[in-house]
C-alpha cells in the first residue's frame, strides 16, 4: 500500500479547523451541570433553550474559520448555517457525552438525560448515535473536521451555488481521509464508518422539532433565534 502524506497544504488546513474548533468550546460544561443534580423538565428544557443558544454563536465563530467559507454567497452561508445547526448540536452532544469520564459518570449522566424531559420515544435512537460516536473513538482533529464537513453539506435547503459548497466539502474530506489511515491504520473502514454516522446524525436530527414540543412539560417558551434555528413556534 502506498504511504499515505498529507500535503502541507492539507496540514496547515488541519491545523486552522483544529485550533478553530478547540477556540470554541461551550462556555460552561453541561456534562458537569448534569452530574451535580436531577433538574425539572423545565429546568432541563431552559438549559438545553442556553446551550443551544450558545452552541449557535460558537458555530458561526467557528465557521468564519473554515478556509473558503466566507467567499461563498452570503445567503448561502446562511443556509448552510440554518441547516446544520441541529446536527451540530447532536455531534457535539454526542462528543460530550462520549468523553472519558470518571467511572459511573456517563451512568449517572445517561440517567438525568433519560429523565429530563425528552419524549422516551427518542431515548433510543439517540443514545444508539450517542454510543455509536463513542466506539468511534475519534481523535479532536477527526472531531473538528466532521463538524466542518456538516456544516458545508450542498444539499441543504436554499443552497443556490452547490458546486462551490461541494468543492469546500471534497477538500475537508480528502483531509479526513488521509487523516483517518494515519490515525487507524488498522481499521481499513473507518473512513467510511465514520461518514455513516452522519447518515445516522441527519437522521437523528429529523425529530428534533417533535422533541421540543413534546418535552414532557406545558408552554414551551422558544427565544427568536431558536424558534429561527429549530423551525418550532
Ligand atoms: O445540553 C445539551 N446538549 C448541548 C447542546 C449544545 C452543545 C453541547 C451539548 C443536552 C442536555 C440534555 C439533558 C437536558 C439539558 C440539555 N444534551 C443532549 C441533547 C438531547 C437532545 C438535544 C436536542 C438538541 C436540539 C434539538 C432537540 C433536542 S441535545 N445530549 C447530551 C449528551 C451529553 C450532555 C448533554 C446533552
Amino acid at each position: 500500500r502506498e504511504k499515505v502524506e498529507m500535503t502541507k497544504e492539507q496540514r496547515a488546513l488541519m491545523k486552522a479547523i483544529v485550533d478553530a474548533y478547540n477556540r470554541h468550546q461551550i462556555p460552561q460544561d453541561v456534562a458537569k451541570k448534569l452530574l451535580q443534580e436531577q433538574y425539572s423538565a423545565e429546568e432541563n428544557f431552559l438549559l438545553l433553550t442556553e446551550m443551544a443558544t450558545s452552541q449557535v454563536q460558537v458555530l458561526v465563530e467557528f465557521t468564519k474559520n473554515i478556509p473558503g467559507f466566507l467567499s461563498l454567497d452570503r445567503e448561502d452561508q446562511i443556509a448552510l448555517l440554518k441547516g446544520s445547526t441541529v446536527e451540530a448540536m447532536f455531534l457535539r452532544s454526542a462528543q460530550v457525552f462520549s468523553r472519558k469520564m470518571p467511572n459511573g459518570h456517563t451512568v449517572v449522566l445517561e440517567e438525568r438525560i433519560r429523565k429530563s424531559g425528552i419524549p422516551d420515544e427518542f431515548m433510543t435512537p439517540m443514545f444508539n448515535f450517542y454510543k455509536s460516536i463513542g466506539e468511534l473513538h475519534m481523535v479532536q482533529e477527526e472531531q473538528a473536521i466532521l463538524t466542518a464537513i456538516t456544516i458545508l453539506m450542498p444539499d441543504r435547503p436554499y443552497v443556490k451555488d452547490h458546486q462551490a459548497v461541494e468543492r469546500l466539502q471534497e477538500t475537508m474530506l480528502n483531509v479526513l481521509r488521509k487523516l483517518c489511515v494515519l490515525q487507524h491504520p488498522q481499521e481499513q473502514q473507518y473512513f467510511a464508518r465514520l461518514l455513516g454516522r452522519l447518515t445516522e446524525l441527519r437522521t437523528l436530527s429529523h425529530y428534533h422539532a417533535e422533541m421540543l414540543t413534546s418535552w414532557k412539560m406545558n408552554d414551551h417558551k422558544f427565544t427568536p433565534l431558536l424558534c429561527e434555528i429549530w423551525d418550532v413556534q
